[in-house]
């Protein structure tokens, strides 16, 4: 070491623009025996789109939920912005699964959005007039402008999902989180979707973690993957990660992982209680 000034060090400082978003530290998530993961240790910085794989069951979604404040760790920390997190963080979007809004929902698709806006569960209302402009503004940046009136039940999967999006957006968060938002959806929806969360990370340099079985609608986007399976993880770029010897080690049994025209397609997963039942082959990552 010299006495020079350390530029990444300091970009770790708080406040700092180059400061991770989010951070966790040595961190731990284990429910009675079983540890999900341990010694975990992650910056997500602006503009970084990490997408979090592995089978069911492996703490993709606790992970969320430790983010979101709902779950506590084991051990170790884990801040945002630099400071602990905490429920309830409007600063930060959340785009759940979609599931279909049952037909004769008395709700419109604008009102699904002003949930995120008007906040019931969050901060003070704003005003009427501010409100519903923003409403507006929501639903043009996710192209839903042309259905904001239409009844939510009425709309398909992909027409509802875009308004989940808008939803998360509201809060005009520094980080998105997103829970599997690309499943039941067909492949059109599943890409208008996966842009409209990229396009917010491009535009506004918020960061994206992003669960998914399926890593291949968003492999284009995705900077870094984290990689959860038996209780342990691996961490790196795509290519670092989405390798045969990788997963192998990470499975501790064989696994094959090919390229094929752009996709990435896993042979030989095991057939694990915490493994979806129907393959043992799959384009992704289960
Ligand atoms: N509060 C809790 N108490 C006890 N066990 C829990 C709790 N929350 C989660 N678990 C267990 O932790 C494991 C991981 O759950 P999690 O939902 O994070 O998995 P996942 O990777 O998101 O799975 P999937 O892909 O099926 O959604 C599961 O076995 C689950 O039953």
């Amino acid at each position: 070491m010299t006495g020079a000034p350390d530029a990444s060090a300091a970009a770790h400082e708080h406040g700092h623009p180059d400061a991770p978003v989010l951070r966790l530290r040595d961190a731990r998530l284990g429910f009675g025996g079983r540890t999900l993961w341990d010694h975990l240790s992650l910056d997500v910085c602006r503009g970084e789109f990490l997408a979090v794989l592995g089978p069911n069951g492996s703490g993709k979604s606790s992970l969320l939920r430790t983010i979101l404040g709902q779950q506590d760790l084991t051990a170790g920390t884990i801040e945002f912005r630099g400071d602990d997190v905490r429920r309830g963080d409007r600063r930060i979007g959340y785009i759940p699964q979609q599931k279909m809004i049952p037909p004769g929902t008395p709700m419109r698709a604008r009102d699904l959005v002003a949930l995120g806006v008007n906040g019931h569960r969050f901060g003070l209302p704003l005003p009427r007039r501010g409100e519903r402009e923003r409403v507006d503004e929501l639903l043009e940046s996710v192209g839903a402008s042309h259905y904001a009136n239409a009844p939510v039940g009425t709309l398909s999967g992909g027409e509802q999902q875009r308004l989940r999006v808008g939803q998360a957006l509201a809060g005009d968060p520094d980080l998105l989180l997103c829970d599997e938002p690309l499943l039941s959806l067909d492949l059109n929806h599943q890409r208008e979707v996966s842009e409209l969360i990229d396009r917010r990370r491009r535009t506004h340099g918020t960061p994206v973690v992003f669960v998914t079985h399926d890593v291949n609608p968003v492999l284009g986007m995705v900077d870094r993957i984290l990689y959860l399976a038996g209780g342990q993880f691996r961490e790196g770029t795509p290519d670092e990660v989405l390798r045969s010897d990788v997963l192998s080690e990470l499975y501790q049994t064989p696994v094959e992982v090919f390229r094929s025209r752009g996709r990435v397609v896993v042979m030989g997963l095991p057939d694990t209680h915490d493994h979806h039942p129907h393959d043992d082959t799959t384009e992704a990552s289960r």
